[in-house]
C-alpha cells in the first residue's frame, strides 16, 4: 500500500534529513531496519536482516564502513512525507566521512543502549553532530533488556554531554515498541531543509563509490537549487567539468530513477567517470555555467594518518599487486600507494590508510579478492621532520629518516583519547596511558560508578596494539574513541634491527629515546622466538645507528628436521616436509635468513 507513494516529490517542508549516532553494537543497524521496515519501503519477505550494510566484509566484521542511505516515504496526519536516512561509517578511522554526513542532516537520533549507558564513541559522534548543529533526539534503546536502566542512561547523556534529554524516545529495535512514535518525533521535531530552490546547485558530496555498470556514483546532499539529468556540473574542489548521466533515489531494494533531485533532498548522480577520484567526499557540485559563489565548508581531501609497506610475497606478483591497488583506489579515493623498494623485501607498495581498521580491511581485501600473498609491514604514523638546514620534510617510512646528526626536531602526530570506563579500571588506565605517554586532559566522574577520562596521546602509541591492551587490562568493559589533534615535538628516535649483521630496513621502527633500550631488547627477544632455527646461528641486534643497545641469537638448528623420524615411516616424513613447506609460504629470504611475516609485525606486540 505505502510504496506507491515512492519518490514523489513532496515540499521542502516535508522532508526530513536524519542519521543514527551510536556507540558500536548499541543497535543503529538494528533500529534502521526497523524503521524501514515500519515505513513500509521493504515487505517482511525482503527484509533480509540489516538491510543497511551492503559489503560482505562489513556483514562478517558487522561494521558499516561505507555511507549508505534510504529514502522512505512516510504518512503522517495524512501528510506525505520523505525522511532521508542517512548511514554513517561507524568506525573512528571514518571520522571525516561522519561528518559530512551528518552535514547533510538537519537531525540526528543520539541512540544509547539502555543496559551499557553511554559510551566513548556516543561522545564523539555527538560533538560532530553539534558541531554540524543538529536537532538531536536521544534514543534509549534495548529497552526489552532485564538490565535496561533507561533513567541512568538519560542522566549520563544530561551529565557527559551536557544535553537536555528532557524529550526523548525509548525503544526496543528488536521488538519494534516505540518505533512508531520515534518516527512521529522524526518528523515533528527535525527540522525541514531550508535552502533557496531558485539559486544555483549548490550540493554536498557525502559518499562516492564505483559501480561495475554504472561508473562513479555520487551521494550527494543538495542544499541550493536542484541537479537534472542532463545538467553539466562543475565540481568546485577540482573545478572540473561532468554531465549528470542520470539520477537516483536510494532505497533499501533498488534506487528509483529520478530526472531531478530538489533542494533538500538526498539522491545518488551519476556520472560514467572511471574512478571515484573526482567525486571526492566532502566536495562541492555546482551548475558548470551558473556556479554558486561559496563552496561548502569543511572539504578535506582523504588524508592517510597510517602508513605500511605492502610486498608480494613471491616478486613477479608486484605488478599483480599494482593492479589489484589499482582497482581498489577506483572505489576507494583515501587510499594511497607509491612503489617503494626495500633491500629485505624487494619491490611493494609503501601504502596510506585513514587507520588501522582501514588497512586490515584493504590488506584482507587485496588477499581475498585478488589472490594475493602479501607481507605487511609494522604500520607507522607520518612524523614531520625539521632539518638542521632548515629543510621541512614528511616521513612516511622510518627507513627514510635522515641520520641523527641532520635533525633538528622530529614532530610526531597526537590524538585526543576520549575513554570510558567502570571505576575500578581507572588505575589501571592511568598506568597504560603512561607508559603510552599520555597526557590527561581531563577526568570526570558521570556517575558513582563510571569515569570519563581524556588524554592527548601520541598516534604512534595507539597504532601499537593500544586497543587490546585497553580491552585487556579492562577486562573489556572500558569504551575508547580518538580524534587527531595535531603534530607535537617529541624526543624520538630510529631503531634498527639487524639479522646476521645487515640492518633489515623494513623493520625500522622510531621509538621515543627513553625507551629505545627496553623496545630495542623486547623487540629482538620477540624475533627470537619468530625467526625459526636456521642451519647456522642467526644473531639479531638493535642498534641506533651504529650503536648496538641490544641483542640475541637464535641457535643453530644442525640437521635437517626430517631426520628425527629415524627414516622409518615415510608417509609421515612427508608429511613433516609439507608442513615445513607450508610453514614457508610466509616467509621471505632476508640474505641467508627465513623472516615470517609475523616478524614484520613483531613490533606491534611490544610491551612498555
Ligand atoms: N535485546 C535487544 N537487542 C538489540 C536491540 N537492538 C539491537 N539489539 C542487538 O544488539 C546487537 C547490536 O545491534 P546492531 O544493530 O548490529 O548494532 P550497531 O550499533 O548497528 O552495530 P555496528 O553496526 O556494529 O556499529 C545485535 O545483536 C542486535 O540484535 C534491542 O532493542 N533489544
Amino acid at each position: 500500500m505505502k510504496r506507491k507513494n515512492v519518490s514523489k516529490k513532496v515540499p521542502q517542508k516535508n522532508i526530513r534529513n536524519f542519521s543514527i549516532i551510536a556507540h558500536i553494537d548499541h543497535g543503529k543497524s538494528t533500529l534502521a531496519d526497523r524503521i524501514i521496515q515500519e515505513c513500509g519501503a521493504v515487505s517482511d519477505r525482503q527484509m533480509s536482516s540489516q538491510v543497511m550494510d551492503t559489503m560482505d566484509i562489513e556483514k562478517e566484521r558487522g561494521i558499516t564502513i561505507k555511507a549508505q542511505s534510504v529514502r522512505l516515504d512516510y504518512i503522517k496526519d495524512g501528510e506525505h512525507y520523505i525522511l532521508n536516512l542517512i548511514d554513517t561509517p561507524g568506525h573512528v578511522d571514518f571520522s571525516y566521512e561522519v561528518s559530512r554526513s551528518l552535514a547533510s542532516c538537519e537531525g540526528a537520533l543520539l541512540i544509547v543502549d539502555a543496559a551499557q549507558g553511554v559510551e566513548a564513541q556516543t561522545i564523539a559522534n555527538v560533538y560532530i553532530a553539534i558541531e554540524n548543529d543538529l536537532e538531536l533526539i536521544p534514543v534509549v534503546n534495548k529497552i526489552d533488556l532485564p538490565a535496561a536502566d533507561p533513567d541512568r542512561v538519560l542522566s549520563e547523556l544530561e551529565e557527559a554531554i551536557g544535553i537536555d534529554a528532557t524529550e526523548h524516545a525509548l525503544v526496543s529495535a528488536k521488538t519494534g515498541q516505540g518505533v512508531k512514535e520515534l518516527i512521529d518525533m522524526i518528523v515533528e521535531k527535525i527540522p525541514a531543509p531550508e535552502g533557496d530552490e531558485s539559486a544555483p546547485t549548490k550540493a554536498l558530496i557525502y559518499d562516492s563509490w564505483f559501480d561495475n555498470y554504472l561508473g562513479a556514483l555520487a551521494l550527494v546532499r543538495v542544499f541550493e537549487g536542484k541537479i537534472e539529468k542532463g545538467q553539466k556540473i562543475k565540481i568546485m574542489g577540482t573545478k572540473e567539468e561532468h554531465q549528470v548521466l542520470d539520477m537516483m533515489y536510494p532505497n533499501p531494494i533498488k534506487p528509483i530513477k529520478t530526472n531531478e533531485i530538489a533542494t533538500g533532498e538526498v539522491g545518488i548522480v551519476v556520472t560514467g567517470l572511471k574512478t571515484v577520484e573526482a567525486l571526492q567526499v566532502g566536495d562541492t557540485i555546482t551548475d558548470a555555467k551558473e556556479s554558486t559563489s561559496e563552496a561548502i565548508g569543511g572539504f578535506e581531501p582523504a588524508k592517510p594518518f597510517v602508513f605500511a609497506g605492502i610486498y608480494p610475497i613471491e616478486t613477479d606478483k608486484f605488478e599483480d599487486l599494482r593492479d589489484a591497488l589499482n582497482k581498489l583506489k577506483l572505489n576507494d579515493s583515501s587510499l594511497s600507494f607509491e612503489p617503494e623498494s626495500s633491500a629485505a623485501l624487494g619491490s611493494g607498495f609503501r601504502t596510506g590508510f585513514l587507520g588501522m581498521l582501514h588497512m586490515e580491511v584493504v590488506k584482507e581485501r587485496l588477499e581475498r579478492e585478488f589472490n594475493l600473498e602479501l607481507i605487511a609491514t609494522a604500520p607507522t604514523v607520518v612524523y614531520k621532520v625539521k632539518k638542521t638546514d632548515g629543510e621541512e620534510i614528511e616521513i612516511q617510512n622510518p627507513s627514510e629518516l635522515p641520520e641523527p646528526q641532520k635533525i633538528d626536531t622530529i614532530y610526531e602526530p597526537y590524538v585526543k583519547a576520549t575513554i570510558l570506563t567502570p571505576q575500578e579500571y581507572v588505575g589501571n588506565l592511568i598506568k597504560l596511558l603512561n607508559d603510552r605517554r599520555g597526557i590527561q586532559v581531563k577526568m570526570d566522574y558521570l556517575n558513582e560508578t563510571r569515569v570519563l577520562m581524556e588524554y592527548d596521546i601520541p598516534m604512534n602509541e595507539i597504532v601499537m596494539d593500544f586497543y587490546d591492551k585497553l580491552k585487556s587490562v579492562t577486562k573489556g568493559y572500558a569504551s575508547f574513541d580518538y580524534e587527531p589533534v595535531g603534530f607535537r615535538a617529541g624526543d624520538l628516535v630510529k631503531l634498527d634491527i639487524r639479522v646476521a649483521g645487515e640492518v633489515v630496513d623494513s623493520l625500522s621502527i622510531i621509538v621515543p629515546q627513553d625507551k629505545a633500550r627496553t623496545r630495542g631488547l623486547a623487540f629482538v627477544n620477540q624475533l627470537k622466538e619468530l625467526i625459526p632455527r636456521q642451519l647456522f646461528e642467526v644473531a639479531i641486534q638493535a642498534s641506533i645507528g651504529n650503536n648496538i643497545i641490544a641483542r640475541s641469537n637464535v641457535k643453530s638448528m644442525g640437521k635437517n628436521v626430517t631426520a628425527k623420524c629415524y627414516g622409518g615411516d615415510i608417509t609421515r616424513k612427508r608429511k613433516l616436509l609439507e608442513k615445513q613447506k607450508a610453514g614457508k609460504k610466509r616467509m621471505k629470504a632476508i640474505g641467508k635468513v627465513q623472516v615470517p611475516q609475523e616478524a614484520f609485525m613483531a613490533v606491534l606486540k611490544l610491551d612498555s
